[in-house]
């Protein structure tokens, strides 16, 4: 059952923020959706958004810029929280790259954090409570996201690509097993044992991919992104799907950082290659 916080007229929509018992996470979680006005019509095509470290439900809504086209396109937009609150684990808040705000789309196994922190589950219940709730056309869903949401994203659309049938991303941390933000986040998560990391690593599912993603992928890169030699390593990605023959095309953009600016500025093609996509499904 959905609690409306806030509601805002937006575009001819509405743009509404909720909170919800979930199921996966065992404890109160919120999410924004972005609801375009062809949904007094019917169902929609939805697209989530899995935002990156450090952020809420609230901040793509308020700093994408992406309502307008979505509008114009007739898209839904859904977009989690980036981990549980609240959980009382200890040290969660410690650190800005993990625990709070840093949900990285996993399910953890390890006992501290196995009991709340199951974003990749939650994304699914979530997924379907909209779906029971809200004006969704269930068969056209995408999913798209940035850094550790683009993360978030590839991985969700490479593990169920019946589910979603097309993906996109922002500067995803595109081979967290190699890089430091992923080490920490799976070594604390997952455990020691690299194995278990594999399955939530977008290289390495590309890499063990027998098929090709359907839609073909988007990916957006700032080349002024102080995150990118360090955290990102799109040219793993690339270099995995060129060797499953995956269509990908990575754009890279001289002078574009890390954060909402350079979203803002590519948000609009992102928009249009997911309804492209979704209304061939
Ligand atoms: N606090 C950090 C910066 C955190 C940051 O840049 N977060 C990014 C996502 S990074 C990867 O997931 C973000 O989207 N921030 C929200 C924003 O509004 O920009 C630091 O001190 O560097």
């Amino acid at each position: 059952m959905l609690e409306l916080l806030s509601e805002h007229a937006c575009f001819g929509g509405v743009q509404r923020f909720y909170r919800h018992e979930s199921r996966e996470i065992g404890l109160p979680m919120r999410f924004s959706v972005f609801i375009p006005p062809q949904a007094q019509q019917g169902p929609v095509p939805a697209l989530f958004y899995l935002a990156g470290l450090t952020c809420t439900e609230e901040t793509f809504m308020i700093k994408a810029g992406a309502q307008r086209v979505a509008a114009e396109l007739g898209l839904m937009l859904i977009a989690p929280d980036t981990s549980p609150r609240g959980a009382d684990v200890d040290g969660e808040s410690d650190s800005w790259d993990f625990g709070v705000g840093a949900g990285f789309y996993v399910d953890a196994t390890q006992a501290k954090w196995a009991g709340h922190y199951r974003m990749y589950s939650y994304i699914h219940e979530l997924r379907e409570l909209v779906g029971q709730e809200l004006p969704v056309d269930a068969r056209r869903i995408g999913v798209f996201g940035h850094s550790m949401g683009g993360h978030g994203a590839l991985t969700m659309a490479l593990k169920r690509p019946d589910v979603f049938r097309s993906v996109s991303a922002f500067a995803p941390i595109a081979a967290p097993s190699q890089c430091p933000w992923g080490k920490k986040a799976f070594t604390g998560y997952l455990g020691e044992d690299q194995g278990a990391w594999a399955q939530y690593d977008a290289t390495s599912l590309m890499t063990q991919a027998t098929t090709p993603f359907p839609a073909g992928i988007l990916i957006d890169q700032g080349l002024g992104d102080k995150f990118l030699a360090e955290q990102l390593y799109p040219e793993a990605f690339e270099a995995a799907c060129a060797t499953a023959a995956q269509p990908l095309t990575l754009r890279r953009h001289a002078g574009y950082d890390h954060g909402y600016y350079f979203i803002q500025t590519f948000v609009e093609d992102h928009l249009r290659f997911h309804a492209s996509n979704l209304a061939t499904v």
